[in-house]
């Protein structure tokens, strides 16, 4: 990947993640390019990765060995359809949209082209994200390998078997960091209810939060037994818990990973013709 050129096309919130991602993980500057409508998002990103940038995506993908498309689900017709003509060399195509499918891209792009379509997270941007990764048929090995340099740079690359999946992994890890935040602003929030000052309340639940992540990585033992660790029988886990479990946690859980992978198969519906 060290001699690869990237453009991004689209200078938002996941772009700046993988790029600064990339930049911490040595790539140089010269190697990135992105593209972005807005002059606020090219100026900061310009400033915080001192990468060249474009308002013309035409201009950024020149050169290019691969392409990033990191805009919205919802202007990725209009902008693939604009880029078809300008696209020379046979990059590889890399889409990180939710709910837009290899063969809607393939459609718009106007040939079989190379194409990984990938769900990363925002963690990337501490290379501490992951990534679920599916290659249509045209994708070479080389490229393959390419991609996933590309997204391992940020942290964990999983290959799919299945195109599908990706609603999955959308739901659980794409979606994912959202729902530890959620966590921690209802965790920080009750500690304060609870008489806490609220600076301290934050700081116990993050790192609690971070102390567990870590431990649950490092820990030859599932979630479930490192919980079970901290319940004491009659004790101070054990009526946590049962409250969390009278209110139906677990299948609130399910039920909101289960809307979020039916919003992303119903972006595909919606927005793949
Ligand atoms: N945020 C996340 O956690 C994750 C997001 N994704 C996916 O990543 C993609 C980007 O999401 P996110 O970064 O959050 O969104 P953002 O809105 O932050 O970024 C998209 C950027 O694309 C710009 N843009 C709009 N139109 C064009 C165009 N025609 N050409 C080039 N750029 C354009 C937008 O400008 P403007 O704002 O002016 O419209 C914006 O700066 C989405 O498809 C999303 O599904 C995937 C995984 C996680
Ligand atoms: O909310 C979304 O649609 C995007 C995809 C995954 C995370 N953010």
């Amino acid at each position: 990947m060290s001699h690869s050129r990237i453009a991004f096309i689209g200078a938002g919130n996941m772009a700046a993640s993988l790029i600064g991602g990339l930049r911490a993980q040595g790539l140089p500057a010269d190697a990135i390019r992105a593209s972005d409508p807005g002059a606020e998002q090219r100026a900061r990103i310009a400033a915080e990765h001192g990468i060249q940038v474009f308002e013309s995506n035409a201009e950024a993908i020149q050169g290019a060995d691969v392409v990033v498309l990191a805009v919205k689900p919802q202007v990725m017709k209009t902008v693939c359809q604009a880029l078809a003509p300008n696209l020379s060399g046979n990059p590889l195509i890399v889409s990180i949209a939710a709910g837009i499918t290899c063969a809607s891209l393939e459609n718009w792009l106007g040939a079989p082209r190379p194409i990984v379509r990938c769900m990363p997270n925002t963690p990337a941007l501490l290379r501490e994200g992951v990534s679920g990764l599916y290659a249509n048929g045209e994708v070479s090995a080389a490229q393959k390998t390419l991609a996933e340099q590309l997204l391992s740079a940020v942290g964990l690359a999983l290959w799919l078997e299945e195109e599908a999946l990706i609603d999955a992994v959308t739901a659980v890890s794409g979606s994912g960091p959202a729902y530890f935040f959620l966590l921690i602003e209802a965790m920080t929030a009750a500690g304060e209810k609870l008489g806490l000052p609220r600076d301290t309340a934050a700081r116990l639940t993050l790192q609690t939060a971070l102390g567990a992540a870590r431990m649950a990585v490092a820990s030859d033992v599932d979630a479930a037994e490192l919980r079970r660790r901290v319940t004491s029988p009659a004790g101070t886990t054990e009526a946590a818990i049962k409250t969390f479990q009278a209110g139906g946690f677990e299948a609130l859980v399910q039920q909101a990973l289960d809307a979020a992978a039916k919003r992303s198969a119903e972006l595909a519906e919606q927005l793949g013709q």
